[in-house]
């Protein structure tokens, strides 16, 4: 499993004001929507293309477009819903997925209230969106269940990730990867914090990115 904490000064800028515990809701929103354009850019450089000749006014000119199925994109509810457009912005074919989850946080353990994913997923390539991997458990649920289901290519964009969470992710499907040949995982994240604290939460982290982008529950 790779990870890749995207470096560059915009996606820094961007994240630091996203910290801030006086940025509001409306603010909020739109910095995460602007973040994941950015990290899409860095996520989906080994998206799977293939090669075609179109006609320029002047002559035939070699290119490249999505191959088919385009990839799928998951963003996990509810705060992956924030990310999709910025998303979708970058990937206008890619088809979506829903996986709706939710941490316990007492237990800290996630629970799946929804699921709206193809059944096969053989070969594809597929983009998981969710701005917090804290103690993993929520994104290694969700890719065992993309991988259970075939997917063979799999990308989580996180904005931030705490190191407790990559680890958690890499001891729970390297074994599942292990078993599919040429089966890849990657995490494409803008930072990754210190630690997590005694209530699960990323630290210095941004607080809860649900409540922060949609309110209170
Ligand atoms: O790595 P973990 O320890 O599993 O925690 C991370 C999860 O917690 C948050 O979602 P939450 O459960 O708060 O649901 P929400 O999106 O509805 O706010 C976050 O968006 C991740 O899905
Ligand atoms: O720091 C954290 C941890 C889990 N979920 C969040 O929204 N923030
Ligand atoms: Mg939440």
């Amino acid at each position: 499993m790779e990870t890749h904490v995207v470096d560059h000064p915009l996606v820094a800028h961007k994240l630091t004001t996203l910290r801030d515990v006086r940025t509001d809701s409306p603010t909020f929103r739109r910095l995460t929507d602007e973040l994941v354009t950015l990290l899409a850019y860095e996520a989906t450089r080994d998206v799977w293309v293939s090669e075609v000749t179109v006609d320029s006014p002047l002559a035939p000119a070699p290119g490249v477009q999505l191959t088919r199925p385009t990839p799928l994109v998951v963003p996990i509810l509810r705060a992956g819903l924030g990310m999709l457009d910025g998303m979708t912005r970058l990937l206008p074919t890619a088809e979506v997925g829903f996986l709706g989850m939710a941490r316990d946080e007492t237990t800290l353990q996630p629970a799946t209230y929804a699921d709206r994913l193809p059944q096969d997923l053989s070969g594809r390539q597929c983009y998981v969106l969710d701005p917090m991997l804290a103690t993993g458990g929520t994104l290694a649920a969700a890719l065992q269940l993309l991988v259970d289901r075939g997917a063979e290519h799999v990308t989580a964009i996180c904005l931030l990730a705490a190191p407790e969470g990559i680890e958690a992710v890499r001891d729970r499907l390297s074994a599942a990867l292990g078993e599919k040949h040429g089966a890849s995982l990657r995490i494409v994240t803008a930072a990754l914090d210190d630690r997590l604290n005694e209530q699960g939460f990323i630290v210095p982290g941004l607080g809860d990115a649900g409540d922060r982008l949609y309110g209170l529950v």
